[in-house]
């Protein structure tokens, strides 16, 4: 195959991250027989400066154009005093709405090797974790109307607006039924603040109807505070977790970490064809950028998963994948992992392990 990629490398930690996604990637080519084209695509923060804007219209024009979209991080503090519309992080939101990708599905599984480095209790995690949250990208309060007013006496207030319609969360809901379909547990968690929040209890209505649908699902509503907290008390309960945009960001840094590291956390986002974006779920971590310290795993097995799901290269995600155990196996760690015992890597040895192991 020859596949052809639109890449933003971004901000921070992002450009360093996607040189070793690639490198797996081109390893992959080397040993299938296929070829990875990347186009660099301007967006976030290095867009800014380089155009004024954060996402130019070039970009969205080349990530159209291409098979699809591999991320690395946006943003930064460089450009946290601009204003809303023409922070880095627009840039993000623009492509995910631009590119119809309204579902963000983010596998957060530890792996045995890094049992040590999950911070939870041995006996919360000794049957392994393996839990999916499939987050709504492109609609809630991340794409509301928003904005600052004078209201009497009270000063300046500002306000964001949270709508969802019964097609946005039916499409979703479709997503988690589906994907739970075809997981050994078939457990669909939909989380919601169906006690306080109207498009909280439209959401819960939907995800009812579609449960009869799904009978072979075993499903049950959650609320999002309760959610925060299981998954700390007791993540092996959950298999697939639905749930609106805001929620399925906070939630899944909270998940990551039962997999030792948000370092470690893969996703993609997906609408209707089999075009996607694939990112990891950790922004541009300025505090170790430039350092080789950033864990590129996330990308890379972002990677992974854009084999499968936009190529359906079942044998070659798996080969990443089996690489990033092997590599686990064996005890290297990059320093967000690292445990009594490990092997210290930076971002570019881990990435050359990995390609070392494929
Ligand atoms: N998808 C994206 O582009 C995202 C961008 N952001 C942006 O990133 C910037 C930083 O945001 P933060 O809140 O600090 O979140 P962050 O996810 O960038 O970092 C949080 C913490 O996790 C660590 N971390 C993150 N990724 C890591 C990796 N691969 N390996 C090792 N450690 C890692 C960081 O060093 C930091 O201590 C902000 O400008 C934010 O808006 C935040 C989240 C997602
Ligand atoms: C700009 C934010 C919505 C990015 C983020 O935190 C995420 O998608 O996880
Ligand atoms: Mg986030």
């Amino acid at each position: 195959m020859n596949i052809k990629l639109a890449v933003v490398k971004g901000d921070g930690i992002g450009p360093e991250i996607i040189t070793e996604a690639e490198k797996v990637l081109d390893k992959i080519g080397e040993k299938f027989g296929h070829s990875f084209e990347y186009t660099d695509i301007l967006a976030g923060g290095c867009a800014i400066d380089e155009t004024g804007k954060p996402l130019p219209e070039e970009s969205v024009k080349i990530a159209k154009e291409s098979d699809s979209v591999l991320l690395g991080a946006v943003g930064g503090p460089k450009w946290d005093t601009l204003p809303g519309n023409l922070r880095p992080e627009r840039a993000l939101l623009g492509l995910r709405s631009e590119l119809g990708l309204f579902a963000n599905i983010r596998p957060a599984k530890l792996h045995d090797a890094l049992a040590d480095a999950c911070p939870l209790k041995p006996e919360i995690s000794k049957d392994g974790l393996d839990l999916v949250i499939v987050r709504e990208l492109t609609g809630g309060l991340y794409f509301g109307d928003r904005g600052r007013r004078h209201s009497g006496n009270d000063g300046e207030e500002a306000y964001d607006e949270l709508k969802y319609s019964e097609k946005e969360i039916e499409r979703i809901g479709r997503v988690a039924f589906n994907l739970a379909m075809k997981r050994d547990r078939k457990k669909v968690t939909s989380v919601d603040k169906a006690n306080v929040i109207e498009t909280s209890r439209l959401w819960r209505e939907v995800m009812h109807k579609l449960a009869k649908e799904y009978p072979a699902v075993e499903f049950e509503d959650m609320l999002v505070d309760n959610c925060a907290m299981q998954l700390v008390r007791n993540p092996a309960q959950f298999d697939v977790i639905v749930t609106e945009n805001m929620f399925g960001d906070i939630l899944s840094d909270e998940a990551s970490m039962t997999t030792g590291s948000i370092g470690m956390l893969p996703s993609s986002s997906l609408g209707v064809g089999t075009f996607g974006m694939y990112e990891p779920i950790h922004g541009s971590a300025p505090d170790i950028a430039g350092q080789n310290k950033a864990n590129p795993i996330a990308t890379i097995l972002s990677c992974a998963m854009m084999l499968r799901d936009s190529f359906g290269l079942m044998n070659e995600a798996k080969a990443v994948e089996s690489a990033v155990t092997k590599v686990l196996n064996d005890g290297y760690r990059t320093a967000d992992i690292m445990d009594e015992g490990g092997k210290l890597l930076g971002t570019k040895e881990m990435g050359d392990k990995i390609v070392e192991n494929l």
